[in-house]
């Protein structure tokens, strides 16, 4: 206590002078700080944001990728970042942590990394520092061109590119096939980041005036393996030849291409080739667990539906090869309602389904996806628990893309291969290779649900859904055929009427190619080595026969694309719609067949050049990816044709009694157009009949076809003798005109008097029933005569009237009024005596005698009557 008192007493009175100093100082300090900040205040807003980004740029160097496990490690401009936090990105990934400093340093980057491991992240934050750092504006035009192999990838990147970058001012466009380019023409100039798959954007490139690359500052190559590969080389060479040289290249996928070829047409400068998970263990996700079954093709439909009905409340994707067997099977596998939400998507489909399907798997919690390839690369579905692949994939770079469908970042996720037993060793033994983990499992015979009696009672009932099975038929073994590993796919092998059978179909369609391969049909039942009559078997092929109708097929696509129809915009891309080429493709069929049976008879003449062959070599995937993603239907019809036939053996008379049963395939065959038809006859230099007629005289008159009349026909056949004389032509044209135009002049006034005619019938037809009705009404008036003996002059029609109307008909009329006249008048005297008359007749009567003046006879009234009755008498 008394220490307090102490202090009080002390420190009561402190110095004055110290604490107005120390006060002074504190003020100065505040008053410096205050205008520092006013004067920071006044810079220019670009300034500081130019300091900003020296500041950036002096520490890209600094980069020290040991060192970063959060995007806030790089230097990263605020709004990048601010958008990445707000996505909810914050630790780095390891293809992010290796190659994002890389490209903020402005060097070309080759990135792989296994699926789902964030690739898109890893390009999209250098592609919005690079423009950040320019302090690009709308002004400055094309910025950065993001290039990915579908239109839904392209959305999904476009996606995240909104949400990263919301907090930068640069603009960013989707260019992707089946929108209005004129729409998007309008709005491409203004774009800084465009987001596009390849075709669309070479359209705009050729048909958008003003759309140039001029400022170009980076490209970006998503799932840079597949752009790359044949199926886009062409569009992709002329893209890059509109592209400025000097600009920094991004390339990325989950199994990355290594071919130099590919890197020198991008003319790389010393590229950073960055495999991230180039020694792991495994190139598929570690949290994916691989299995494979092996089962009969007949019994692959039942597995499916076994398979869905025991994953009812999962999420999966099944993977098939081709367009059509989605489309068949689809509906098929709704009809059997297995109890989860069915979905489709294909390339074959209207561009907004696409886009209302894909939303709507993103949506579901459980729901089955059934896919082509189209939705095998980069597509970042969530939560997918199960993919599944239906069809064997081509290679394993596709089976790794389709099964990093599921277990995605850090999720768990399973994948099943189904395959054949002719598919099993090739197709295993490659996985092993790439480092893919499969496990072979077998299927509960107990488990399996058999459809096929379900399937064949739908297609009784549904004449649709049966020509859809037969498409869906064709188009797989198709499918096989083409398949470039003999060593996997042996179409030979395959249980083609039993697969027919599973399908739903009672007899298998016909497959033209493969039983022209057969050339002897009446080898239908195959006795093996052991004497026992096998079920036949479709006949193999050899490479070389593929490669001739894939080379075949590369050059029609390339003359396509030469005649100025480029593949996205006419159909011809994966990424497109539909396209609407089916006369042409109906007139090519000819053509095609006719192709296919000089590839089988005489090599020598079909065989393409050793480039084309190499080409193809190079790039099987193009005609198949084109094909089965949108083109399923043109190209095929080019191939196959869907016929009953007596392929698999069967006698003549069930033959006949199924072709009974059966309409003919004349009946379903699609309509073919005039137009197509005309083209048909003109290609096969065909001559219309022509019917000739002789006249009473003996002259020979061509009624069909017509035969244009002309003056100076015989002048022009001389003139065609020597060449063309220029004012003789003239003159010859002048004077046919002159003759047309009498001709075309003679033509209307027949028509004319033609009318003229009619109309003079009509009248005449007119007149004569107004006649007959007249004449009823005069039967009518001798009626009321009975009752009436006075005349009106007014129930006789006017003559003056008809007169002026036709003057040809007044002449008849009047005498028939005349008559009538006559008739009355002798009526009115016979009926003068009778009295009685009904009121109206009465008044007439009336109005008649008033207009004449009374006669004074003199006499009394009933002398005067007498007088008239004696008169009147002597008168009758
Ligand atoms: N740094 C991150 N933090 C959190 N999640 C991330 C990160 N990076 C990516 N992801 C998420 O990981 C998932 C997969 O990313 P992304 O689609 O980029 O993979 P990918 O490598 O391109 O796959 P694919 O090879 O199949 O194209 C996405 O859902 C994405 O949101």
């Amino acid at each position: 206590m008394g220490k307090t008192a102490d202090s009080r007493a002390t420190g009561a009175r402190p110095d004055p002078v110290r604490s107005f100093n120390r006060w002074k100082k504190k003020h100065r300090h505040k008053q410096s700080q205050k205008k520092q900040l006013r004067k920071q205040l006044k810079k220019p807003e670009w300034q500081v944001e130019r300091e900003v980004i020296s500041r950036l740029m002096q520490n890209y160097e600094k980069i020290n990728v040991n060192e970063i496990t959060r995007f806030s490690d790089f230097p990263l401009s605020k709004k990048t970042l601010k958008g990445l936090q707000e996505a909810q990105y914050r630790l780095v990934t390891e293809i992010q942590k290796q190659t994002i400093g890389l490209a903020l340093q402005g060097k070309d980057v080759l990135g792989a990394a296994k699926t789902g491991s964030g690739k898109t992240l890893a390009f999209l934050v250098p592609v919005l520092e690079a423009l950040y750092r320019l302090q690009w504006t709308s002004a400055d035009g094309l910025g950065v061109l993001i290039i990915s192999p579908t239109r839904e990838l392209a959305y999904q990147t476009f996606e995240v590119l909104r949400k990263v970058g919301k907090n930068h001012d640069f603009s960013a466009g989707l260019i992707i096939g089946g929108k209005d380019l004129k729409h998007e023409a309008e709005r491409i100039n203004n774009i800084n980041i465009l987001v596009c798959t390849p075709g669309r954007l070479l359209q705009h490139m050729d048909e958008t005036i003003c759309f140039h690359a001029t400022n170009l500052q980076m490209l970006v190559l998503d799932e840079a393996d597949r752009i790359l590969d044949m199926g886009f080389a062409d569009t992709m060479n002329a893209i890059i030849e509109n592209l400025p040289k000097k600009r920094q290249t991004l390339l990325f996928s989950a199994t990355q291409t290594k071919s130099v070829k590919d890197l020198a047409r991008l003319s790389l400068k010393n590229p950073e080739y960055v495999w991230v998970h180039e020694k792991a263990k495994y190139s598929t996700p570690a949290t994916l667990e691989q299995n494979y079954i092996v089962c009969e093709l007949q019994q692959k439909i039942s597995v499916l539906y076994s398979f869905l009905r025991s994953h009812l409340k999962k999420k999966s994707i099944v993977f098939f090869s081709s367009c059509k067997e989605v489309q068949y099977l689809y509906r098929v596998f709704c009809r059997l309602r297995p109890g989860v939400s069915l979905l489709a998507l294909h390339g074959r489909q209207q561009q907004m389904r696409r886009m209302e399907v894909y939303n709507e798997f993103v949506r579901k919690r459980a729901a089955v996806l059934f896919a082509t390839d189209i939705a095998a690369r980069g597509l970042d579905f969530p939560a997918v628990n199960w993919v599944l692949q239906f069809d064997c994939p081509e290679d394993a770079n596709t089976y790794i893309h389709r099964a990093g469908r599921t277990a995605r970042y850090k999720e768990d996720g399973e994948a099943l291969l189904i395959l054949l037993p002719s598919e099993e060793k090739g197709m295993v033994q490659q996985l092993l290779q790439k480092k893919v983990p499969v496990k072979e499992i077998k299927i509960n015979p107990e488990k399996l649900i058999d459809v096929q009696k379900k399937l064949e009672s739908f297609l009784a009932q549904d004449q649709d859904l049966k020509e859809r099975a037969q498409r869906c038929f064709i188009s797989y073994i198709r499918s096989v055929y083409l398949m470039k590993d003999k060593e996997i796919f042996d179409v030979s092998k395959l249980p083609i009427s039993d697969y027919a059978l599973s399908l739903g179909l009672a007899v298998a369609p016909r497959i033209r190619f493969l039983q022209r391969m057969q050339k002897q049909p009446s080898k239908e039942l195959v006795v093996s080595e052991d004497n026992k009559v096998t079920e036949p078997r479709a006949p193999s092929l050899t490479n070389d026969e593929v490669e001739e109708f894939r080379a075949y097929f590369n050059e029609k696509m390339s003359i396509l694309q030469k005649g100025g129809k480029r593949p996205e915009g006419t159909g011809y891309r994966p990424d497109s719609g539909i396209s609407d080429k089916e006369e042409e493709e109906k007139e090519d069929e000819e053509e095609m067949d006719e192709k296919l049976r000089r590839a089988k008879g005489s090599p020598l003449e079909s065989v393409p050049s050793s480039e084309e062959s190499q080409k193809d070599r190079e790039a099987p995937a193009q005609f198949l990816d084109r094909d089965d993603e949108e083109d399923d239907d043109g190209l095929e019809a080019d191939f196959f044709k869907v016929k009953r036939h007596n392929v698999f053996g069967l006698d003549l008379k069930e033959n006949k009694t199924l072709q009974k049963k059966e309409p003919s395939k004349s009946s379903m065959k699609k309509k073919v157009t005039k137009i197509a038809e005309a083209k048909k006859v003109m290609k096969r230099n065909f001559k219309v009949n022509k019917k000739i007629t002789f006249t009473d005289e003996g002259e020979l008159v061509q009624q069909w076809p017509q035969v244009q009349k002309s003056v100076s026909k015989d002048t022009e056949e001389e003139d065609d003798a020597g060449g063309i004389n220029l004012d003789k032509a003239k003159e010859r044209l002048q004077e046919e005109d002159k003759f047309d135009k009498e001709e075309y002049r003679k033509k209307i006034k027949a028509k004319h008097r033609e009318k003229r005619l009619k109309e003079r019938e009509a009248r005449r037809e007119a007149s004569k029933r107004q006649a007959k009705a007249r004449d009823e009404e005069e039967a009518f008036l001798d009626w009321s005569d009975d009752d009436d003996d006075g005349f009106d002059p007014s129930t006789l029609p006017d003559p003056d009237k008809y007169r002026s109307s036709e003057e040809s008909d007044s002449e008849d009329m009047e005498n028939k009024i005349s008559d009538i006249k006559k008739k009355q008048t002798m009526r009115k005297r016979n009926n003068s005596e009778v009295e009685d008359a009904g009121p109206a007749s009465r008044d007439r009567k009336k109005t008649k005698w008033e207009t004449l003046e009374p006669l004074d006879t003199g006499l009394s009234l009933a002398e005067d009557e007498e007088l008239v009755l004696h008169l009147l008498k002597s008168q009758s």
